[in-house]
């Protein structure tokens, strides 16, 4: 990690690193209506909390996005989510801003298309079933070890999440599972996605990259800007590094965080959390305002 990434904006603020990031907000304001905005939902859009289902949009991001979103070339949610949980957790139906949003569900495997109002989500295989029996069966046989006290399990279809955030002691909790979890994904030919407190076990390979590059291929921008914070992101942020190679203006924004500090290494422009995330969106609208009509 450089010294640029190695400290973290404070709550709320932003820092460009990169000279592409120096000048995001005037590239992004410029280009507006040829920019492919992608962002993550859980720690970039919405603050961290301890229930999965009490995730919120910060309400800053959503007011800087709903300016943005009817002028953009396209907004993009790429989540590790489900497409109907994120859209309830969003409320993007409720929103007419948001009548062109892309989400694409379980990293990449699912989709709801805004406009046509059409959802795409091929059957979840039934090893998934299989694999959350024996997770479950594993903390009943180990409830002994107090450290594991809290653990709960998210059923996303087709896939499972091991939350520890709200175990005992959540870092000797994630230690612990990792090896049975990984032995149980083995079994059943899943994919291990550890996260933020998280570990899924996952049913298919798709990546949040391959995500991006469809959504890139899709609709052609000039400027891709990638918003993330955590491991499944990377993938991402791989994306918009070969976009880059092949002409595009592509922007890595990282909502940084001490649980995930190897992400920010990633960073074009480094923001403190989701409110640093909801800053830089709501400097790009400014900028938007601050153009001449003409331009916009
Ligand atoms: O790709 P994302 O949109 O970032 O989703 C990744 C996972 O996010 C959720 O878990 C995370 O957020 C929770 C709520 O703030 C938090 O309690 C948990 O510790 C985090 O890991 C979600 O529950 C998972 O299903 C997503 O895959």
């Amino acid at each position: 990690m450089s010294e640029q990434t190695a400290t973290l904006p404070s709550t709320g603020q932003w820092r460009a690193v990169t000279e592409l990031g120096e000048r995001s907000v005037d590239l992004v304001a410029a280009h507006l209506d040829r920019t492919l905005l992608a962002t993550d939902f859980d720690g970039t859009l919405s603050p961290i909390v301890e229930d999965p289902m009490a995730a919120r949009m910060h309400p800053a991001a959503r007011a800087a996005l709903v300016q943005l979103a009817p002028r953009v070339g396209q907004l993009a949610v790429i989540t590790g989510r489900g497409v109907d949980v994120v859209r309830e957790l969003g409320r993007f139906s409720e929103e007419p801003a948001f009548g062109q949003v892309l989400v694409l569900g379980q990293y990449g495997q699912e989709a709801w298309d805004a406009a046509s109002g059409e959802t795409t989500s091929p059957p979840a295989p039934l090893s998934v079933r299989a694999a959350k029996s024996q997770v479950t069966e594993l903390l009943a046989a180990n409830a002994e070890l107090d450290f594991l006290s809290g653990v709960a399990v998210e059923d996303k279809g087709r896939a499972i999440g091991v939350h520890t955030r709200r175990a005992l002691d959540p870092a000797a909790a994630y230690d612990w599972l990792r090896e049975p979890l990984a032995g149980i994904a083995t079994e059943h030919e899943l994919v291990l996605e550890p996260g933020r407190n998280v570990i899924e076990l996952r049913s298919s390979t798709t990546t949040k990259g391959e995500a991006l590059h469809l959504l890139a291929q899709r609709s052609h921008p000039a400027v891709v800007v990638m918003m993330g914070d955590d491991l499944g992101d990377l993938a991402a942020f791989a994306a918009v590094r070969e976009l880059t190679a092949d002409g595009v203006l592509g922007l890595c924004v990282v909502a940084g965080s001490q649980e995930q500090p190897a992400v920010a290494a990633q960073a074009d422009v480094l923001c403190g959390g989701p409110e640093g995330v909801a800053a830089w969106l709501a400097e790009v609208s400014r900028a938007v305002d601050a153009l001449p009509q003409r331009e916009r």
